[in-house]
């Protein structure tokens, strides 16, 4: 698929976006004809006078299914996108270890959705980190933020180090015109930025605010779906690649980099987003939450919320995730004699969830499009009241969850709440009396109560 973009103008990438399908795919793309070199990766000289360049996503000997690199055929080498660099200060985005004195994370904790502000913020000064947890240092770990954004970037890019980014938009548009192309996405759909690659977000429309997970450990990929065999939950040719689309620009520009949790500047004389053609399997990609397959209890009881797992971040020790991304989208409940929604729960995995759209079944109230909530290691969770009486009490025919779109960020690693988090977002101080009101049924006598 080739893609030709030659215009100057500052969001010129998107004009001629695209996509190629799949996941992990090897994928090949180029925005000029015969600008990817063919049967080979470092030809003595490249077409159209660019360089090579390859992006190691993993380590070199890295098993081959999950070995990722990306060769780049661009206008400069990265190289030429750097200067020196120089620290600045962006506040609001935390990286672990940070453990906050006198910040107490051990606790259940819910915030109502965070107001986007009217002031000038950009995907960097946007992002307000809400947890930490592991280490960026030993790649371990992760960190769970809200972005809210009110200006596109000019002439401004920004690339991590520490992290892959997963990016969950819950009101507005965002654009990200990447080295290997543009995307756009909109509330319901996800898009994964890889760690190293430069990008720019625009605001297509106007403000945005959703919720990000920055994984500092190993990629994301497609959980194993076991007996359920080789089809549902999310497919792999739903995730979307884009094409290859570059810009030949001079123009002053500033690079941001985030590097074991600090920032740094460096300023250039042209667009970094000059990637002409690229192959590899190393990419950023989007997925629409909406085509994502839910398998359930079909006769009775209620399984573990694993069965909803869209991407898994594994952590080294099987089955045990550095990140597991878990959808709670629509669907059918028909379980028969079962307490239908989410069970009384005390869980090693720490359970950060964000409201997307819509009404969550365990917390009917209190749970807001935009809001957050978390559970943390060990910590003892589960319906509110309401919930645990409605269900307890329901007439048990098919009823379909409509209207409802939550996730959550589990984690492995205790969550760390940010200062920000505990002294200037809104959190619920009354959160926890959720289950205080729930009543003593037992009165020594059997029967169902
Ligand atoms: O609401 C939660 O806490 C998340 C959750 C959902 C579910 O279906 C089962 C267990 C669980 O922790
Ligand atoms: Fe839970």
């Amino acid at each position: 698929m080739t893609v030709r973009e030659t215009t100057a103008a500052q969001s010129g990438l998107g004009a001629h976006a695209g996509y190629m399908p799949g996941f992990g795919n090897d994928f090949e793309t180029e925005a000029l004809p015969g600008a990817l070199p063919q049967g080979q990766n470092s030809p003595q000289k490249c077409n159209y006078g660019l360089y090579a360049e390859q992006l190691s996503g993993t380590a070199f000997t890295a098993p081959r299914g999950q070995n990722e690199r990306t060769w780049c055929y661009r206008i400069r080498p990265s190289v030429h996108h750097t200067g020196r660099f120089t620290p600045i200060d962006v506040p609001h985005w935390k990286t672990a270890p940070n453990v906050v004195p006198n910040v107490t994370s051990l606790g259940q904790y819910r915030w109502d959705p965070v107001p986007v502000p009217e002031e000038a913020l950009t995907w960097i000064t946007g992002m307000r980190t809400i947890t930490t947890a592991g280490d960026v240092n030993i790649q371990v770990g992760m960190a769970s933020h809200v972005y809210l954004v009110t200006r596109s970037m000019e002439d401004e890019y920004f690339f991590s180090a520490d992290s892959e980014l997963l990016v969950v938009p819950q009101e507005g548009r965002l654009r990200f015109c990447t080295e290997l192309g543009v995307i756009d996405l909109e509330p319901k759909e996800i898009a994964i930025l890889p760690r190293g690659l430069v990008y720019r977000v625009e605001l297509p429309d106007g403000p945005a605010r959703g919720f990000v997970c920055e994984n500092y450990g190993q990629k994301f990929d497609l959980p194993h779906r076991g007996p359920i065999g080789a089809n549902c939950l999310a497919n792999p040719r739903d995730f979307k690649c884009p094409v290859a689309a570059f810009e030949d620009r001079e123009t002053p520009s500033r690079v941001v980099i985030k590097w074991c949790g600090q920032f740094h500047e460096t300023h250039i004389g042209h667009s970094p987003l000059d990637v002409v053609a690229w192959h590899g399997n190393y990419c950023a990609y989007k997925y629409d939450l909406r085509t994502y397959s839910p398998v359930g209890a079909i006769l009775f009881d209620h399984p573990d919320p694993s069965i909803f797992t869209v991407l898994t971040a594994p952590s080294g020790q099987e089955g045990t995730a550095n990140i597991d991304f878990v959808l709670f989208r629509e669907r059918w409940l028909v379980a028969e004699h079962s307490f239908r929604p989410p069970w009384y729960h005390k869980n090693i995995m720490s359970e950060l969830m964000g409201n997307i759209y819509g009404q969550y079944d365990a917390k009917p109230q209190g749970f807001a499009p935009g809001g957050i909530s978390l559970h943390n290691c060990m910590l003892p969770h589960g319906p509110d009241r309401d919930a645990f009486e409605g269900a307890s009490n329901a007439e048990l025919k098919p009823h379909k969850l409509e209207n409802t779109m939550s996730f959550m960020f589990e984690t492995r690693f205790p969550q760390h709440l940010t200062e920000w988090a505990a002294t200037e977002a809104p959190m619920q101080q009354e959160y926890v009396e959720v289950w205080q009101r729930l009543e003593k049924k037992f009165d020594g006598t059997p029967g169902v109560k």
